[in-house]
């Protein structure tokens, strides 16, 4: 290899896309669920779940626990297969290809691969040479160029975390969807890793649905948070507050207030 190709890494064509956004939408409609439902046995988990997000956008889930959050990810991750409805991406059904990423509250990395082949993973169709170099190319941008050689079993958590980010990004998705990815992190980790994932946001331009437990991550993060309960979005609350988010601000917390009452309202 020349050292001319070591110095250029490649540029994905999205990657320059959406420069630094400070709100969400960047036009068309990402994803339209209609009328979704999905019974497990005797619980019904979703129970005719309409839903448009526009494409950009950073939507964030918040509901008690077996609410239907994850369901509503899975079956539009096509993980599950809904008994009725319809799903729509970019206007289109069921089209999902390779511009859908998903991460879990686990890394799910494969302890055998080094760090660097653990985000090719996330390539489908490259050759060797320019999948190593994206994949160090997307490191670098979680931080994480110098680990490229590490085993999985070597990072930190928060570190395990980034490599599955990294994973996920390194295709340039248009949907990321992540289901409480930041859970199992402590407390500082999480804030670093939120804000890793609203700068990744910010510059490549996809958009984002985020199942969380933690409203006041959810306000900080989104441009509008669903609330769900027993498989129905019941409310739908925008964020309208620029980027950068000073957390805390009386805009926030007033949001994130209404949000809670909503919650504790329900478990009464
Ligand atoms: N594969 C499955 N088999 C049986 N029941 C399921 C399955 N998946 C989900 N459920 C049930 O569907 C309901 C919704 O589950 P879901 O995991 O979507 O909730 P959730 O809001 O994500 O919960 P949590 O916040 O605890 O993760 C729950 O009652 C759950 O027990």
């Amino acid at each position: 290899m020349s050292s001319s190709m070591q110095e250029a890494p490649p540029v994905h064509p999205m990657a320059d896309g959406i420069a630094n956004r400070t709100s969400g939408t960047v036009g068309g409609t990402a994803l339209s669920l209609r009328g979704l439902q999905k019974r497990f046995g005797e619980t019904q988990a979703m129970r005719g779940v309409d839903l448009d997000i526009p494409s950009g956008q950073f939507v964030a889930v918040v509901g008690r626990s077996g609410s239907g959050k994850s369901t509503m990810l899975r079956l539009i991750a096509g993980l599950e297969v809904p008994d009725a409805g319809t799903i729509a991406f970019d206007g289109v059904r069921g089209e999902r290809g390779g511009d859908l990423r998903m991460m879990f509250q686990e890394p799910r990395l494969l302890p055998w691969a080094r760090v660097l082949a653990n985000v090719e993973v996330g390539i489908r169709d490259a050759d060797k040479l320019r999948a190593g170099a994206l994949a160090g190319e997307v490191l670098r941008e979680v931080g994480l160029e110098s680990k490229q050689n590490e085993w999985p079993a070597a990072l930190s958590g928060g570190q395990r975390q980034r490599v599955a980010l990294a994973r996920a990004l390194v295709s340039r998705p248009r949907l990321l969807l992540l289901d409480e990815p930041l859970g199992a992190l402590d407390a500082l980790t999480r804030l670093s890793m939120q804000v890793l994932l609203t700068q990744a946001w910010s510059r490549l331009g996809f958009t984002a649905i985020l199942v969380t437990h933690d409203v006041t991550e959810a306000v900080a993060l989104a441009d509008r948070v669903l609330i769900i309960e027993d498989g129905r979005i019941v409310q739908d609350v925008a964020v309208r507050e620029a980027r950068p988010r000073t957390r805390g601000s009386p805009t926030l917390a007033t949001i994130e207030n209404s949000i809670l009452e909503e919650l504790l309202t329900e478990e009464i």
